[in-house]
């Protein structure tokens, strides 16, 4: 889009003289010489006059002397001429520029009554330039139709006392704001016209709206400042091309002095408002002339809204009017000065054309049209520079009677036409890839976000701020889907060129074939073949590596989800139950979610019946869960790598084994290349090499409580924890290492006893020691195995505000006891009663021992990382689960009480590694994933 500085053209017209000057009889004080050359007070032409026989000079030594200036402008038209002749030599042009997409400003200036309102509008009788340039305009869209279509708005505008008010529909005073097209009329609409007819009705409208004031020096003055705009919006049939222009056309309020109208009140504000806003206009016009750069534009409405006409993007027309009467003598010397002024300002003009509403297909068209030219103009400067090699070694090889040469030279001929080929084909192929790649992973991120979404809405904080979150989240999922859609052209183009650069090879390839240097070309082709499968490859590879590594994101955000879902649940459910508030609907909604859990184990763990589950899922499927599942080796991951075509594969167990379960793909030309099986030793091959299909390896912990005496009789209970990763191949059946990796978990336990009192302890001692002895021994053993000890009968100091850790740990360890679930209920209430301090105390009969505290140890849980805490709850409440659904069972089939609770010996319990039965354990492993079932 080429710029043009351009000067404004400034024309001056010169009235005739009114019926109200000829009465006064005044002198002419302009003379025009030519079209472009008018003199300011001239000499009169007056009788000589003789004194003595002799002709005098001045006859009157009081009068004047003249000015006689001399002033040339663009163009002078004297009292004769018409407004035809004034929109002949300088709007027709103006309306040329328009269609040609630049924007054009015409306004006229002048002292009140001097003829700019005559000029604009004119009468019925003699229609002002306004009227005639639209009529120029609709005639010349006319003849364009074919070519262009055309929108055509207008709005008619006054400011009046500073105000901006529309004159086509009744509002209130409008705002002026700039933005990067200029200056906006803010909550201006346009009027569409499609005809000049239609304008002239308009035109009269607005005249009656405007602010008219009969003044001393004109019956019908103007008071305010009139701004007639017509924007175009033209759009090339053929090409999409968009142009949007902009024609203004103003008729200033008189430039007079307030004096020649004899104003007093509001018409003395007018024109006190009018002076201001002319006085801005002269103020921008002398610092355009002068170069200056700071223009200062915002001094009035009025150079805010000409900002564009005077130094913006627009070819400009000024047109002074001034009377030739000497009556306004100085009103016309500033004019015809201001008008001096004004041809010095230079403007800076450009064609209005919009580049981005080129309709994209255009573009790609052309773009294509013109890859498509160069590469047969290639083609064809190879095939000519061959033959002309071919021409000057042909006599000379017959001479030397060396055909090798001969082949040398065509061989290579062959190779850089080869090369050719495939170097399109390769860019084509990258290009592709990348941009499949790019929309299977947003349509991944759309499914997350999506579901983000859904969570939200079921988990708020803050009901006020839902609405806003989920507009947040909808305008990212559209922004993601507009990426989508943007890039859908470039994709289908890039798929052609793909297609086009894969027949172009088959050609070649034919071609090749009938040389005479098939073999050695062969050979050849089967390498650049080799090359672009090696650049598919890397594609894809890349691809995988991105898909596996957001899923691999997204997995572990929701398994943190998980985790603090499930621990909020939990505890929330244990404070419901203990305050009896857990209504049958919740309690259900619990066990679905109990169940749910179950079910999903069957499908996270990796053993035999997993793997069959897994093969019938339905691999041709994009859904959340499908990606969830097989991120490594998902259709989204493979499909591209065929064009349109669907190559899904499934995961058929731990080692990554992969079945080609759906290939709809269409023939591609490249049956070499596009052959699924093919594809999948390649997929198979890169997941070795990226280790992307290797089984996650499962990590067990390993959670302690160690009890340990503290001066004065109490008891610091500290858990620990440590992760270390468990080998998942186990030995199918083994049962010696199912019993190692029970071996290995040791699953905190409070042993809470409320119906062995002290007393009846003492009976089971061994001789000679007291309960606090047994009670050591005990806490000392239960330290080895168990964790925790037996610490009946005793009151604890469970947890302080402080620390709500210790107390979801508590809760958690309560719960493994085999304190039934109403003795539990009966504990929380009254640990709950205590306030700020929860104090549990068990038994009837407790001893007022020292406290034993379980606060302090888990800041060694802090040390930790959150992660292994959340697991070590996971691994407590899975336990947990499965014991309070035997106790259940176990309860109704022996109809033992449900408040007190036998405890076995200790010792009986470590051989048997806390757990009550062979069911158990196996259980317990199952739910740990450490053994197959
Ligand atoms: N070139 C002209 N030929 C014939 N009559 C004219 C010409 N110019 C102006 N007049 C007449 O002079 C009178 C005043 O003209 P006009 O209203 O256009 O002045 P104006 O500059 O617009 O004044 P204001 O600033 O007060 O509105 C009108 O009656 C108009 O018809």
């Amino acid at each position: 889009m080429s710029s043009d500085s351009r000067k404004i053209r400034v024309a001056v017209r010169v009235r005739p003289f009114n019926e109200r000057e000829l009465e006064q009889n005044p002198r002419n004080i302009i003379k025009v010489l030519d079209k472009s050359t008018l003199m300011f007070d001239p000499d009169e032409d007056e009788d000589e006059f003789f004194f003595h026989g002799v002709k005098q000079t001045h006859r009157d030594i009081t009068k004047r002397v003249k000015k006689k200036l001399t002033m040339e402008y663009d163009d002078v038209f004297d009292n004769a001429a018409s407004n035809v002749d004034i929109y002949e030599v300088c709007m027709k042009p103006l309306v040329q520029s328009v269609m040609n997409g630049y924007n054009c400003s015409v306004f006229v200036y002048g002292a009140t009554g001097a003829g700019k309102t005559h000029t604009m509008l004119g009468n019925d009788g003699c229609p002002g330039i306004t009227y005639l340039t639209m009529k120029e305009l609709f005639h010349q869209i006319e003849s364009l139709s074919e070519l262009r279509k055309f929108d055509i708005g207008i709005s008619y505008l006054e400011v009046y006392n500073e105000l901006v008010m529309n004159l086509l529909t009744k509002s209130g005073p409008l705002k002026l704001r700039e933005d990067s097209n200029g200056v906006v009329v803010s909550g201006l609409v346009l009027k569409q016209i499609h005809n000049a007819g239609e304008l002239l009705e308009l035109l009269a409208l607005g005249n009656r709206n405007r602010t008219q004031h009969p003044t001393d020096a004109n019956a019908e003055s103007s008071r305010s400042h009139a701004i007639f705009q017509v924007h175009i919006r033209m759009v090339e049939k053929k090409t999409g091309q968009k142009r949007t222009v902009k024609l203004s056309m103003i008729d200033l309020a008189g430039s007079e002095r307030a004096a020649s109208t004899k104003g007093i009140g509001l018409r003395f504000k007018e024109g006190a408002n009018i002076n201001k806003s002319l006085l801005a206009l002269g103020n921008c016009i002398n610092k355009l002339a002068d170069g200056l750069k700071h223009i200062p534009y915002r001094d009035s409405n009025l150079t805010r809204i000409l900002k564009d006409s005077l130094g913006g993007n627009c070819q400009t027309l000024m047109i002074a009017n001034i009377s030739p009467s000497s009556l306004t003598y100085d009103d016309t010397y500033n004019t015809l000065k201001y008008a001096s002024r004004a041809k010095k300002i230079r403007t800076t003009v450009r064609q209005n054309i919009v580049p981005s509403n080129v309709p994209k297909e255009f573009l790609v068209k052309k773009v294509n049209e013109q890859a498509e030219e160069i590469e047969r103009l290639k083609a064809k400067v190879a095939d000519l520079e061959e033959q002309l090699r071919r021409k000057a070694t042909a006599p000379s090889a017959a001479e030397e009677g060396s055909p090798p040469a001969l082949n040398e030279t065509l061989l290579n001929t062959w190779i850089s036409r080869i090369d050719s080929c495939y170097n399109s084909m390769r860019q084509a192929l990258q290009h592709l890839m990348a941009l499949k790649s790019k929309e299977k992973l947003i349509n991944m991120r759309v499914k997350l976000k999506e579901q983000a979404e859904n969570i939200a809405r079921i988990v708020t904080l803050d009901g006020s701020h839902l609405d806003e979150d989920i507009a947040k989240m909808e305008a990212s999922i559209d922004r993601c889907g507009k990426q989508v859609t943007n890039q859908q052209a470039d994709k289908s183009r890039w798929q052609e060129r793909y297609r086009q650069s894969l027949r172009n090879r088959n050609a070649l390839r034919e071609e090749v074939m009938q040389t005479e240097l098939a073999t050695v070309l062969k050979n050849y082709l089967g390498g650049k073949d080799a090359e672009i499968e090696a650049v598919r490859s890397t594609l894809w590879k890349d691809h995988v590596l991105q898909m596996s590594f957001t899923y691999d994101q997204e997995n572990k955000l929701w398994h943190n989800i998980m985790m603090l879902s499930g621990d909020i649940i939990q505890q929330n459910y244990l404070l419901l139950r203990s305050m009896d508030r857990l209504d049958n609907v919740t309690l259900d909604k619990l066990k679905r979610l109990v169940k749910l859990n179950q079910r999903q184990r069957g499908v996270t763990f990796f053993d035999d019946d997993c793997q069959q589950g897994r093969a019938d899922i339905d691999l041709s499927s994009d859904s959340m869960d499908d990606i969830a599942n097989l991120s490594d080796c998902s259709a989204d991951a493979v499909d591209f790598l065929s064009g349109d075509s669907t190559v899904a594969l499934a995961i058929g167990g731990v080692a990554g084994k992969r079945t080609k379960v759906n290939d709809s793909s269409e023939s591609d030309p490249d049956t070499e290349t596009s052959n699924p099986l093919k594809q999948a030793t390649t997929i198979k091959d890169h997941a070795v090499e990226m280790n992307v299909f290797k089984k996650p390896k499962m990590v067990s912990r390993t959670l302690s409580f160690k009890t340990t005496a503290t001066g004065g009789g109490g008891t610091v209970v500290r858990p620990t924890m440590s992760s270390r990763r468990t080998p998942t191949k186990l030995g199918h059946g083994s049962k010696a290492s199912a019993v190692a990796a029970s071996n290995r978990l040791k699953v905190p336990r409070l042993v809470v006893s409320s119906a062995v009192g002290a007393a009846n302890r003492k009976k089971l001692l061994p001789a000679g020691e007291t309960v606090e002895q047994d009670e050591n021994r005990l806490l000392d053993t239960s330290d080895e195995s168990n964790g925790i000890g037996n610490i009946a009968n005793s009151t604890f100091d469970l947890c302080t505000n402080k620390d709500p850790e210790t107390e979801s740990l508590f809760s958690n360890v309560l719960v493994e006891s085999n304190v039934a679930p109403q003795v539990l209920e009966k504990v929380l209430r009254r640990a709950s009663m205590k306030g700020g301090k929860m104090t549990l105390s068990v038994s009837k009969d407790s001893r007022k021992k020292s406290p034993k505290r379980i606060g302090k140890s888990p800041r060694s849980i802090n040390r930790s990382n959150s992660r292994t805490n959340a697991s070590a709850n996971s691994v407590i409440n899975r336990y947990r689960m499965m014991k309070a659904k035997d106790a259940a069972g176990g309860s109704s089939g022996s109809g033992s009480s449900s408040t007190t609770v036998a405890i076995k010996p200790i010792t009986a319990r470590i051989a048997n590694n806390n757990f009550e039965n062979d069911g158990d354990r196996n259980r317990h492993n199952r739910l740990m994933g450490i053994m197959k079932k």
